[in-house]
């Protein structure tokens, strides 16, 4: 008999299960009540991404080199820092699976490197994005000056007005308060 390999996925993790949502969410905003939800949510809980039921989001992260994008991915998947620089090659990418009222859910989560002799090939991985993350460093005006940059460089592979866009500032330890 052939094992299943659906049967050998670890469970989501605890954290990662939404089994209801806050209390500022009114009722008429809760996925058990999918007439009323966001349309757009809504589309994408019913659209089969034949990739047996799953729920699968693109998530684009983009920024200038040394900002803290891997850093911030790692924060978030892993919960883990790392204090040496390794730069990102081309592009790089992390599964997150989550639980949301009982619907199996997978954030894509796509580190771009910053510096400029890889932005052609992270640039190819821009397309399909549901969320695109723009991330700068508070330490470094420069950064966020950019940010616009790569925003429409991502914002042109995609769908504008589907799009949910995000903007990160990171270092807030670096920064000095006068
Ligand atoms: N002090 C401080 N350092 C940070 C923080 N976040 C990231 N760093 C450091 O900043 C450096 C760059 O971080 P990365 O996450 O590799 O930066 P990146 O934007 O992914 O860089 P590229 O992949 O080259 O585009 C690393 O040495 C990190 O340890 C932060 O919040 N505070």
């Amino acid at each position: 008999m052939k094992s299943n390999p659906k049967h050998m996925v670890p469970p989501v993790s605890r954290d990662r299960i939404i089994s209801r949502f806050p209390k500022w969410y009114t009722p008429e905003a809760c996925l058990q009540f999918k007439d009323h939800f966001h349309a757009q949510l809504r589309t994408a809980c019913q659209q089969s991404t034949g990739t047996a039921g799953m729920k699968i989001s693109k998530v684009v992260v983009v920024g200038d080199v040394y900002v803290g994008k891997t850093s911030l991915i790692h924060r978030f998947c892993k919960d883990h820092f790392e204090r040496d620089y390794k730069a990102t090659i081309g592009v790089d990418f992390e599964i997150e699976r989550f639980e949301i009222v009982g619907i199996p859910y997978h954030l894509q989560i796509w580190d771009t490197a910053g510096q400029e002799k890889f932005k052609c090939i992270a640039s190819a991985y821009y397309r399909g994005a549901e969320v695109i993350i723009t991330v700068f460093n508070l330490a470094d005006i420069q950064t966020l000056d950019h940010t616009k940059q790569w925003l429409e460089d991502a914002l042109r592979e995609n769908e504008p007005n589907s799009i949910f866009i995000f903007l990160v500032g990171t270092k807030k330890d670096l920064v000095v308060s006068k």
